[in-house]
């Protein structure tokens, strides 16, 4: 199994309810809360500590409430070298209603100086010279005190590195990542419509985008489209997958289930095929409940055979044609 250095710069602390029907401007009695320690590069860590990596999680935690972090790193035996900085690290709230729909409230976040970005920038030198991580990944949103510039900046120091750097994050950052060619970029149809400049609510759209986002040199683009399931564009071809369909009870942390699952396979050199299956399969595990996917869970065999993936090479040849 492989070291993965996985780096989250504006963690959260997920509190999710659990409601029939969300009532704005009434009092709401959730059946369900929970609260854990999330963010998308919390999340990746997790799910790649469950599929048996060794995960070293970096990024910045404010130092009055690490106690979630602090139990889930242990819980997993994730490494951690996160920076702490005074205050609180934000507190996310997730409503997640019976029919599937789920409202996130996402905070902006403790303030980042130029000192604190600098003792990262530090402490993430000192874990891969000394670990040698074999993927990098960064995901999430920028917390306040951190521009495009100098996300941009620290991109081009982690991907001088020569390590296969992975992203997914939204907004402008999004925009500052792309440009940086990482290895690979997973955004959903809503984020990445951002970049394309167009609603991406067709297929053949998502393909123009994805086909882009690869020509413009990123190795693994990544499109992924809910429900609807995801487009694979790499130098290995076009893929498609479908996942099946599941009583979706809280799609959060569904897309950084999707981006381990993905990086797993290939880590592992796996057939495309069954990378994408497996990835997908994951995901769509994972909105039953709260949290990462299971991989271990009874009916997990029965979701993969479920999973649609088909080459889409032909596809795009037509659609390129036409
Ligand atoms: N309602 C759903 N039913 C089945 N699978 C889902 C559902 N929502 C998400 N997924 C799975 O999770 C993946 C990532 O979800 P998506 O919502 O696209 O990303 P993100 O969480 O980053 O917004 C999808 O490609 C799909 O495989
Ligand atoms: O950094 P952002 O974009 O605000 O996102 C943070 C949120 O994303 C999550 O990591 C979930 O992400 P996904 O649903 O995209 O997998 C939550 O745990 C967290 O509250």
């Amino acid at each position: 199994m492989a070291h993965v250095m996985s780096i989250t710069l504006n963690p959260a602390i997920d509190l999710a309810f659990y409601l029939d029907q969300l009532m704005l401007g009434a009092v709401n009695r959730p059946a369900e809360s929970q609260l854990e320690a999330a963010g998308k590069g919390v999340n990746v860590a997790r799910m790649l500590a469950v599929l048996g990596h060794q995960v070293t999680a970096s990024g910045f935690l404010g130092e009055d409430n690490d106690g979630p972090f602090r139990h889930v790193f242990k819980t997993y035996g994730i490494k951690d070298a996160f920076v702490r900085v005074p205050g609180q690290t934000r507190i996310n709230t997730k409503l997640a209603e019976s029919d599937g729909r789920v409202t996130d409230i996402n905070g902006p976040g403790v303030s980042i100086s130029e000192a604190d970005i600098q003792t990262l920038l530090q402490t993430l030198q000192q874990h891969i010279q000394h670990q040698r991580p074999e993927a990098i990944v960064l995901a999430g949103s920028l917390p306040q005190g951190i521009s495009t510039d100098t996300f941009g900046q620290c991109l081009q120091t982690l991907k001088a590195t020569g390590i296969p750097l992975w992203l997914d994050t939204s907004g402008p950052a999004l925009t500052t990542a792309i440009a940086q060619q990482p290895a690979a970029i997973k955004p959903n149809e809503h984020e990445l419509a951002e970049w394309a400049g167009m609603p991406l609510s067709h297929q053949r759209y998502r393909l123009e985008a994805a086909q882009r986002l690869h020509q413009s040199g990123i190795e693994h683009a990544l499109l992924s489209a809910g429900a609807e399931g995801v487009l694979w564009v790499s130098s290995a071809g076009i893929w498609q997958s479908t996942p099946p369909q599941v009583d979706a009870r809280n799609t959060v942390s569904a897309g950084d289930t999707f981006m381990a699952g993905m990086l797993h396979g290939l880590l592992n050199q796996h057939a495309p095929d069954d990378t994408l299956r497996f990835a997908t399969a994951l995901s769509a595990e994972s909105v039953r409940h709260l949290g990462v996917g299971d991989p271990q869970a009874s009916d997990f065999t029965t979701l993969l055979n479920l999973t649609q993936v088909e080459s889409m090479d032909n596809a795009a040849t037509e659609s390129s044609l036409s």
